[in-house]
């Protein structure tokens, strides 16, 4: 018991202030998460956890509320079930968890397993002191994996792109920590967006490690508490987080959460992968008071491919566009930038 105390000392992101005040355990009476009070903040935030590794607050929430993870998700509306998280001793492993519902839940899934890989190999401790490193700002743009990053991030970024999003995900996008890293090494200026599916934080430590000055946050897969303190996270390390949503149910949820500054507008859907062009402006019709109010930028990601792609969602107020499929399949993706504006960018 004492030394998981001295480990969540050994471990204090959210604030100086912060001391265990109450030590989890689970059915079988180990010791599995430290509960911490969090001075500053409005309640009581929980985090940390002891053994193997870290949870996510869901998680230690878990544990106190007898409800698993999945229960959790499923009132807030999440439809991707987890596999591979701790569960609760209330969970059985059903049969119908066998089969992924649906392509986010196959992603989800084997992030799980890639995740927990890279963890044992990668320990949190060292992951955070070479995380200490680079500020930077909100970010957009994608990179193929069937191109040259470095040579695709230097054409984007001399073409006027604001920022670069590298996707890190291996398995489903042929992304690579290695192209995140190689594209920061390679002395581009623009702040760098790492894009994959975060489960957990030991994945945004990661990425800082790597040179990202912002990651993904993707509320059909996050539940709120995980969001909350993903964010806090992320505000400890100078990053930022882009918050994903792709309908009504995640926007209403995300406006919700103090600290978001940041929201993506998916026009895909990521369990089908359908685009619909018309979801940003769908969505900032209803709720683009709020978000004014609240001054949170909006970024209009997918599916964009002409000018007047562009100029739609710009209407609707968005203040970016994140835009991968129609800049990287083109001969030259810079110059590509420059026709999709229906100007050149480049100041
Ligand atoms: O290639 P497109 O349609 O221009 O989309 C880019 C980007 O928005 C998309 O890749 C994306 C948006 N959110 C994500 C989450 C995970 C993986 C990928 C994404």
């Amino acid at each position: 018991m004492e030394s998981s105390i001295i480990l969540a000392a050994a471990f204090p992101p959210l604030s100086s202030s912060s001391h265990p005040v109450a030590l989890l355990t689970d059915a079988a009476g180990a010791a599995r998460a430290v509960r911490c009070r969090v001075a500053d903040a409005e309640r009581p935030v929980m985090c940390y956890a002891m053994g193997e590794g870290m949870f996510n607050a869901e998680e230690v929430f878990q544990w106190e509320s007898g409800k698993s993870v999945n229960a959790i998700a499923a009132a807030q509306g999440i439809r991707v079930r987890r596999r591979c998280r701790p569960r609760h001793p209330s969970e059985g492993i059903g049969a119908d968890r066998a089969v992924p519902r649906n392509i986010l839940e196959q992603i989800i899934w084997d992030k799980e397993v890639e995740v927990a890989q890279r963890k044992a190999r990668a320990p949190l401790q060292r992951v955070r002191e070479s995380a200490e490193v680079k500020k930077a700002s909100p970010t957009k743009g994608l990179l193929r994996e069937h191109l040259d990053p470095v040579e695709i991030a230097h054409a984007y970024e001399r073409n006027g792109a604001a920022c670069l999003s590298i996707l890190t995900d291996e398995k489903h996008f042929l992304g690579s920590f290695e192209d995140l890293e190689a594209v920061r090494n390679s002395g581009v200026n623009c702040p760098l967006l790492c894009k994959d599916f975060v489960i957990d934080v030991w994945q945004i430590y990661y990425a800082r490690s790597k040179g990202a000055d912002a990651v993904l946050l993707i509320a059909a897969v996050l539940p709120d508490l995980d969001i909350k303190y993903m964010l806090r996270v992320c505000t400890s390390i100078g990053m930022t987080a882009l918050v994903e949503v792709h309908n009504e149910r995640e926007l209403d949820r995300v406006l919700k959460i103090d600290g978001v500054q940041l929201i993506g507008i998916n026009n895909r859907s990521l369990e089908t992968f359908e685009v619909d062009a018309a979801n940003t402006n769908m969505l900032l019709e209803k709720h683009g008071d709020i978000i004014r109010k609240k001054r949170m930028q909006v970024v209009s990601e997918s599916g964009l491919f002409t000018p007047d792609n562009v100029a739609y969602v710009q209407n609707a107020g968005v203040s970016a566009v994140l835009v991968g499929e129609s800049l990287v399949t083109q001969e030259d993706p810079g110059r590509a930038i420059a026709g999709l504006f229906g100007k050149e960018l480049v100041h």
